[in-house]
């Protein structure tokens, strides 16, 4: 029965087809959701970079987010990647004062975090439990992560350049956030991360 589990794509704003498309390859059912009906239907979501402070706006427009809000509570294993990331931490600096996400990973982002000159880069991260290679990392105006609670593991810093150490991919339970956009890349390794970690999940849920 939990062959294929549904995954769904938060489809308000961001590179959703990059992610429907490297989900695709992961062998899940991948769906855009766009509304509560759709979101009811899925076992997990994937929530695309793109711009948290319109992505917040659009989900209570959609009233989307009380109920993905609810969702994550309840045990739904999510991804975020950048504005994704945002959208999972618990708190955010620098982002807008009406901005709301979805308070699922117990950590403090910041938004835009590696500044002016270096809002777009590519670096080689090294990411715990995919130990063949480097992440070859894609930053877009991205976040890091300030700092995690006592629950969350952290999977990846940067290695080098003025930002080296700084966080940028943790996992909380089944929740899984990177600063960087690896449905830009072609590897496919962190959505199979993510997907190991729905199966992990649902098996024990419908076991
Ligand atoms: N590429 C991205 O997702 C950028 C994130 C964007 N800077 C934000 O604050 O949401």
């Amino acid at each position: 029965m939990n062959d294929d589990p549904i995954v769904g794509v938060l489809a308000l704003q961001g590179d959703v087809r990059e992610h429907l498309a490297a989900l695709a390859e992961c062998d899940v059912i991948a769906r855009p959701v766009r509304r509560p009906g759709a979101l009811a239907e899925v076992d997990a979501l994937v929530i695309p970079g793109g711009e948290s402070t319109t992505m917040s706006k659009l989900a209570q427009d959609f009233d989307l987010a009380g109920p993905i809000r609810e969702r994550i509570a309840a045990g739904m294993p999510t991804y975020g990647s950048c504005a994704g990331m945002i959208m999972l931490a618990r708190t955010v600096l620098d982002g807008r004062p009406d901005q709301r996400g979805f308070d699922g990973i117990d950590m403090t982002v910041r938004r835009n975090a590696f500044g002016r000159q270096t809002e777009s880069f590519e670096a080689a991260v090294p990411i715990d439990g995919l130990d063949d290679a480097p992440v070859h990392a894609v930053f877009i105006r991205a976040p890091w992560v300030e700092s995690v609670g006592p629950d969350v593991r952290v999977l990846g810093r940067v290695t080098s350049g003025p930002a080296a150490g700084r966080i940028v991919a943790v996992q909380q339970g089944s929740l899984l956030a990177t600063s960087f956009h690896p449905e830009l890349t072609g590897d496919l390794r962190v959505h199979r991360l993510f997907v190991e970690i729905v199966r992990a999940a649902t098996s024990t849920t419908e076991a």
